[in-house]
């Protein structure tokens, strides 16, 4: 079975979010330049999940001119962004334009790549520092990290995330793009996670990138090599 036969792994299929992707993967793209693009795709997987998982209610507004019906979307203030340092901040900086009252969780997580990959292809994820909100089961809990490669990271954060805490009522993980056998090591492990990618890319080189992918997401946006 691939990925592509799962119901549980959604693509962002946004024009929006393809154009800036595209623009993200382009070698000439520089660091501010990669940052905003982040940002921006950031925001418009935001919208995306506004409106292909969030319910709206009809309520009563008064116009400047009389009484209406007016529509709002439910549960706004259930949100909670977790933000996995450090390729996700610009990308959470633009989903909060989507969910500015969100609750934040911050976790760092990061591949041991000098330790190289396990035989099952994972990487040992080192962590240095977690800070969670309460979640609650009305939440829509956003796990946000640009890049899905092996899925150990992402596999990481959730065993922190869904440890003590009750089932939220939606758990995204959020990518911009991953590989496919990242998706399928989240997805085995935490079938309760829906998994939402811009991109489902071709595979994992031996260094554990993903090919064509964009390159290391961290570097480029922090400027650091
Ligand atoms: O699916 P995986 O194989 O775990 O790889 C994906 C992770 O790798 C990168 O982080 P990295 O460890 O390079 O940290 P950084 O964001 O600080 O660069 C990326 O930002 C993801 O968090
Ligand atoms: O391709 C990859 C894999 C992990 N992290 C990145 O930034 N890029
Ligand atoms: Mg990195």
């Amino acid at each position: 079975m691939t990925i592509e036969d799962r119901e549980d792994a959604y693509l962002v299929t946004h024009a929006l979010a393809k154009h800036t992707l595209s623009q993200l993967r382009d070698v000439e793209t520089e660091q501010v330049s990669f940052r905003k693009g982040l940002v921006k795709l950031g925001r418009i997987c935001g919208y995306e999940i506004i409106d292909g998982r969030m319910e709206t209610e009809y309520v009563e507004i008064e116009t400047p001119l009389e009484a209406t019906m007016g529509e709002q979307v439910r549960g706004l203030d259930d949100i909670v962004i977790i933000n996995v340092l450090r390729a996700a901040t610009p990308f959470v900086e633009g989903l909060l334009k989507a969910f500015p009252r969100a609750r934040q969780g911050v976790i760092s997580a990061s591949r041991d790549e000098e330790a190289g990959r396990d035989e099952d292809g994972s990487f040992p994820i080192t962590v240095d520092y977690v800070k969670l909100p309460e979640i609650h089961e009305e939440d829509t809990v956003i796990i946000a990290d640009p890049m899905l490669a092996t899925g150990s990271t992402i596999c990481t954060v959730l065993e922190h995330v869904v440890e003590n805490s009750p089932d939220p009522e939606n758990l995204i993980v959020l990518s911009a793009v991953s590989a496919p056998e990242g998706l399928l090591r989240v997805d085995e492990a935490f079938p309760e996670a829906d998994l939402l990618t811009v991109s489902i890319d071709d595979r994992l080189d031996d260094d554990g990138f993903i090919v064509p992918g964009l390159g290391d997401a961290g570097d480029r946006a922090f400027r650091t090599t």
